[in-house]
């Protein structure tokens, strides 16, 4: 199985409460991203790209159950042979609405859905949103992975726990505003030298009312090195990263071997 992957990041950016406009941008850059001269293994793109942070009217215009997504999303990695990482969406499932990602392989066969668990006060997400209840896992020609939305990312036992069951990578779609860019790549490299595991991060761009976001999506290296990183501007970043230097950093520092859980676990 191969260990090498060539991933593409939608830097996209989102035009708040108009789902409409939101696919029409998003057809494009993956259209865009798949007749490069190498295609890509991997696209992914950022958080709520289909209704950005229209929290008011959220439950109007959320997807009812993914459909309208699972199914374009579906379409394509079928028709191109991609696996698709479908930063996530508003989710209109029964009364709730849900930041859901979903991934799908290059069959076109969904193989796995994850809803953000930690909603963020300061956009005001606990009062339009409900939280998922499990995390995110799947697997990616034949490695492990796993999902977070954004704020997760705060959260290191989470990807802990995802790194501890096997995942090699992780993905991160996000809408991280200014002026936490730092908190954004300190806290993503934390995540990746940590754990030793790739960390695939695709951030928005754009303004949202007087929200302005920064982009700087960012793929690091199990050392926490970076493979590449966006600027400001509405773009596609494209990197290839090799799973076997997860293996090779995790046997030169085995701190998965050294943890002592059974002293500082509750
Ligand atoms: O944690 C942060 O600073 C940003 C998080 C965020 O914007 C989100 O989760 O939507």
């Amino acid at each position: 199985m191969s260990q090498q992957l060539r991933i593409a990041l939608l830097q996209m950016n989102i035009e708040a409460g108009n789902p409409e406009v939101n696919f029409t941008k998003l057809a494009a850059m993956l259209e865009e991203a798949v007749s490069q001269p190498v295609k890509p293994d991997v696209i992914m793109f950022p958080e709520m790209w289909n209704t950005g942070y229209a929290l008011t009217e959220i439950k109007t215009i959320a997807d009812k159950d993914g459909a309208r997504t699972k199914a374009f999303l579906s379409d394509f990695s079928k028709k191109h042979q991609v696996h698709i990482i479908g930063g996530s969406i508003a989710e209109l499932k029964g009364e709730n609405v849900y930041n859901t990602m979903y991934a799908f392989d290059r069959n076109g066969e969904q193989i796995a859905d994850y809803s953000k668990i930690h909603l963020f006060r300061l956009m005001d997400e606990e009062k339009y949103l409900a939280a998922g209840e499990k995390p995110g896992r799947l697997e990616l020609e034949g490695s492990g992975a796993g999902m977070m939305i954004c704020y997760d990312i705060r959260f290191p036992e989470l990807a802990r726990k995802l790194a501890l069951e096997g995942a090699k990578l992780l993905f991160v779609p996000a809408e991280w505003p200014h002026p936490r860019l730092h908190h954004w790549k300190t806290l993503l490299t934390a995540r990746a030298i940590e754990n030793q595991m790739f960390v695939v991060a695709c951030n928005r761009m754009g303004t949202s009312g007087d929200t302005q976001f920064f982009g700087h999506s960012l793929i690091l290296d199990p050392w926490g090195e970076t493979v590449a990183e966006a600027g400001e501007e509405e773009t596609i970043l494209y990197a290839d990263i090799d799973l076997t230097l997860v293996d090779s950093v995790r046997s030169k520092i085995p701190v998965f071997e050294d943890r002592r859980p059974n002293i500082y676990e509750a």
